[in-house]
């Protein structure tokens, strides 16, 4: 499947198989292949308004746990229902029915997929690109995104365990690990029944935050038979009566909600919060700009004695619990208000981690100044206004804890410790040949993380008193 002329091939072969499974497309929409972008859906020279239903996919076209030929076979514990655990079973759903070839009821489907998608996870063990580019990416968010040696051991234990059992003679896991990496990549949870499922067309959107469509269904439908309306398995009755049933409540539906232009790519989101990070780590590639991208720590990695602990889930209430406090965030230029530990893309730092930089600083003080106070001075500072002098050391001293947090995290990136340290990754960068696309993708994602974490360090280190000589 390597040729222009063979995509085109397998896309009518794909239309055709779509309609004979009662998949409908909006003729004012054709699907179409190019190197970049891979399969993807185009307007062609009409506009499409918004709130048009632009495909209807129904329900028995989906390949799921549930509909596969493995179904009344597979594991139905709840550890398989969500997360990781969805994925490898779906995993194991989609391989089998790509080693059943043509006597899958997908097979049209599945001639259409590409063979696997390069994630990161596969670079590990890949060729010198490969393994440079993993190289490149010990450290980062990307590979906190793949918990890379848990998700290898855990496809690996899966298949060993569980697939094996399943899977006609021939199978492997090497191809277990390519379905997977279809799944980590296609994959949407349609609903309570089907759960976690690959979706013909639905799944030919390429992704954007500015999205063209996204996917409709009734999610509450019976998770044991699937039903909408009454079933069996309810306790109490849904809806009142079958009356008035839609056809269409039997699809899974693809809906503009934006008016598309003619002669343009046609977009989905696989999610509105999602990093570069995560894109990598789960769908392999990343966006040019991508406003979620954010340096993230977790609980665990910043607090280790149980009295700050204490102290900073007190303060952080008493915080929240003034409804001024959000608002005084908000007028900052370095903190901002969110639930996390994390730098976001402008180089700012949330309300929590700045919060714990300037306990840490307090921990030991004898009479430490409310945060409020402190907050209240720095924003005075920021705005170049004069505050209560007493609490520049205590700002100060937040300052030197997130511009420490920020080097500390920047000689994470492995690879840097690696070069000189007035190296330039840009130079670098350029300096790769184009037969080096995994070690390029790798090194400007790095980039955007070496570039958030210098951001925060300029801006508060003008807060960083000189030490007295
Ligand atoms: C759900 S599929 C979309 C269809 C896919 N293009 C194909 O050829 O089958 C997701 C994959 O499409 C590609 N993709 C999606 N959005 C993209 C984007 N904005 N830029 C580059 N590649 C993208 C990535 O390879 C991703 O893993």
């Amino acid at each position: 499947m390597n040729s222009d002329k063979d995509k085109v091939n397998v896309i009518a072969d794909f239309q055709r198989w779509c309609s004979q499974n009662d998949i409908s497309l909006d003729n004012r929409l054709e699907i179409t292949y190019n190197p970049d972008s891979g399969i993807h859906i185009r307007t062609k020279s009409q506009s499409i308004p918004a709130s048009t239903t632009v495909s209807y996919i129904p329900k028995r076209a989906v390949l799921s746990t549930k509909s596969c030929s493995l179904a009344d076979k597979l594991p139905q514990d709840t550890e398989y229902t969500h997360g990781l655990g969805a994925q490898l079973m779906l995993a194991l759903a989609l391989y089998n029915e790509q080693l059943r070839g043509s006597n899958s009821r997908w097979y049209g489907y599945l001639q259409s997929l590409p063979d696997f998608v390069d994630l990161p996870m596969l670079w590990q063990d890949g060729c010198e690109d490969a393994k440079e580019a993993a190289h490149w990416l010990v450290g980062t968010e990307v590979e906190k995104e793949m918990a890379v040696s848990a998700l290898s051991a855990r496809i690996r234990t899966f298949y060993e365990d569980i697939s094996r059992r399943f899977l006609p003679q021939g199978a492997s896991l090497a191809s277990y690990t390519k379905a997977f990496t279809l799944v980590s990549s296609r994959a949407f949870i349609v609903d309570a029944y089907h759960g976690l499922s690959m979706v013909p067309i639905a799944d030919a959107f390429n992704h954007s935050q500015d999205n063209h469509v996204h996917i409709e269904t009734d999610f509450d439908v019976c998770p044991s038979c699937g039903a909408l309306y009454e079933c069996p398995h309810d306790d109490e009755p849904k809806h009142e009566t079958h009356v008035g049933q839609h056809h269409y409540d039997s699809c899974y539906e693809m809906v503009a909600n934006i008016p598309i232009p003619p002669h343009s790519e046609v977009f989905n989101t696989y999610g509105e919060t999602l990093s570069n990070a995560a894109l990598l780590a789960r769908y392999g590639f990343v966006l040019d700009v991508n406003e979620n991208d954010c340096i993230t720590w977790s609980m665990e990695e910043l607090i280790d004695e149980a009295d700050l602990a204490a102290s900073f889930r007190l303060a952080i209430q008493e915080l929240e619990s003034d409804t001024s406090f959000r608002t005084r965030c908000e007028s900052s230029n370095l903190i901002y208000y969110s639930n996390s530990f994390t730098v976001d893309g402008d180089g700012k730092v949330s309300h929590p981690l700045w919060l714990l930089c300037s306990l840490t600083y307090q921990r030991h003080a004898p009479s430490p100044p409310p945060p409020m106070s402190v907050l209240d001075v720095q924003l005075a500072c920021e705005a170049g206004v004069d505050g209560d002098a007493s609490l520049t050391p205590a700002i100060s001293a937040t300052a030197s804890a997130v511009s420490t947090l920020c080097c500390t995290r920047k000689a994470k990136i492995k690879k840097l410790s690696d070069l000189a340290p007035d190296a330039d990754i840009g130079e670098i960068l350029d300096g790769l040949s184009e037969d080096r696309p995994r070690t390029r993708l790798a090194i400007s994602y790095v980039l955007t993380e070496i570039s958030i974490l210098e951001c925060c360090l300029a801006s508060w280190s003008e807060l960083v008193l000189p030490h007295p000589s």
